[in-house]
């Protein structure tokens, strides 16, 4: 068994952490929060980002990143918009970064396996993403996620090293592919809220899951992602769980939207991020710089902006008609 790193103490990290030493690996976790190292070091519990969990004694909590850089792998668990400060800390090794957060940045534009590439300069980079509420995770249950590196071979040893008996990866070289899935999602997942909040029902969520998928599908060919993983794990896959539970941050964002409630009082004071209405404006300049329709993308922009969620609604359906398809 390895010591492996994570950087970030949300719940997805800890969740990572957990299943990971809960297979006999050593987890050195990075945590912002004294308060979150000293909760986990002490009592083996995460309160603040992961209640409810008891955590193996294999996960140490460390305030310092210079501890987690000599890790067989790093898996990096931060908010996207502060994956490059992170990394910019972390000492390099040459150790293999694992991507699981889900955004692009903002203002660059990047994906974030470009971000890390970027910024711990020589070090092989991976992306992991897929449908994986945390607080499953942690709980043991059945999860599949899309582990893609463009070395096929680093894949397969990275997916070797993470696979669990309850987290299995599916290898795959298409990183832009499953950087897309994650990172638009997020924001479908927040119109589906919205449908649900506003009461409009389900065929209309279904319409929003099935053309946010050709919206996706559409951006993510364009820029260079392959078709099949865009209907995996990290695409389909994790639209359909997200679009579908007020487990999700995104999506309960979008339910007090579509129930009229301005998106900074949703967002005021709170510890827990909801990626899409940070990725959603960046999605918005990214599709256009690449030529692409994303109406939904669009339509969330405008609600996070204060939009009326009716005259939104009927903006989207009485756009011109056209032929169904990408
Ligand atoms: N929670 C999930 O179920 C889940 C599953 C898959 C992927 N993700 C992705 O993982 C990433 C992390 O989400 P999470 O759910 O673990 O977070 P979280 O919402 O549980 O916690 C917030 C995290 O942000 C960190 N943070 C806040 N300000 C920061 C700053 N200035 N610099 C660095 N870090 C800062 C906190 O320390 C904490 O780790 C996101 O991109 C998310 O989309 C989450
Ligand atoms: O709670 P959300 O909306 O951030 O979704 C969590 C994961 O990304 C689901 O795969």
């Amino acid at each position: 068994m390895s010591v492996l790193g994570v950087l970030g103490g949300g719940a997805w990290g800890t969740a990572l952490a957990q299943v990971l030493a809960s297979g006999g690996h050593y987890v050195r976790l990075w945590v912002r929060e004294p308060e979150v190292i000293q909760a986990i070091n002490g009592t083996h519990e995460n309160p603040l980002f992961l209640p409810g969990r008891t955590l193996s004694d294999r996960i140490e909590a460390v305030g310092d990143i210079t501890w987690v850089a000599e890790a067989a792998a790093v898996l990096v668990v931060t908010p996207a918009q502060h994956m490059r400060s992170v990394l910019a800390d972390l000492p390099r090794h040459g150790q293999p970064l694992i991507l699981c957060s889900k955004g692009i940045e903002a203002g660059s534009l990047k994906f974030l396996h470009e971000v890390a590439r970027e910024a711990v300069d020589g070090s092989p980079v991976a992306v992991l993403s897929g449908p994986t509420f945390a607080h499953e995770v942690a709980a043991g249950l059945p999860t599949a996620v899309t582990l893609a590196a463009e070395d096929a071979a680093l894949a397969h040893r990275l997916a070797a090293t993470i696979a669990q008996p309850t987290l299995r990866p599916y290898v795959s070289t298409d990183v832009v592919g499953a950087e897309v899935g994650g990172a638009v999602k997020n924001v479908l997942a927040i119109a589906c809220g919205v449908v649900e909040g506003a009461g409009l029902g389900q065929n209309a969520r279904a319409a929003v899951i099935a053309r946010g998928f050709a919206e996706m599908t559409r951006f993510g060919l364009a820029r260079g992602a392959r078709a099949e993983t865009l209907s995996g794990l990290s695409g389909l896959g994790d639209l359909v769980l997200t679009c579908s539970s007020t487990s999700s941050r995104n999506f309960s964002l979008g339910v007090g939207l579509g129930q009229g409630r301005p998106a900074e009082d949703l967002l005021a004071d709170r510890r827990t991020v909801a990626e899409g209405a940070h990725t959603a404006p960046v999605l918005a300049q990214a599709a256009a710089a690449a030529g692409v329709d994303m109406p939904v993308t669009e339509a969330v922009c405008q609600l996070l902006a204060g939009a009326d969620v009716g005259r939104v609604v009927e903006a989207l359906l009485t756009r011109p008609l056209r032929e169904e398809g990408f």
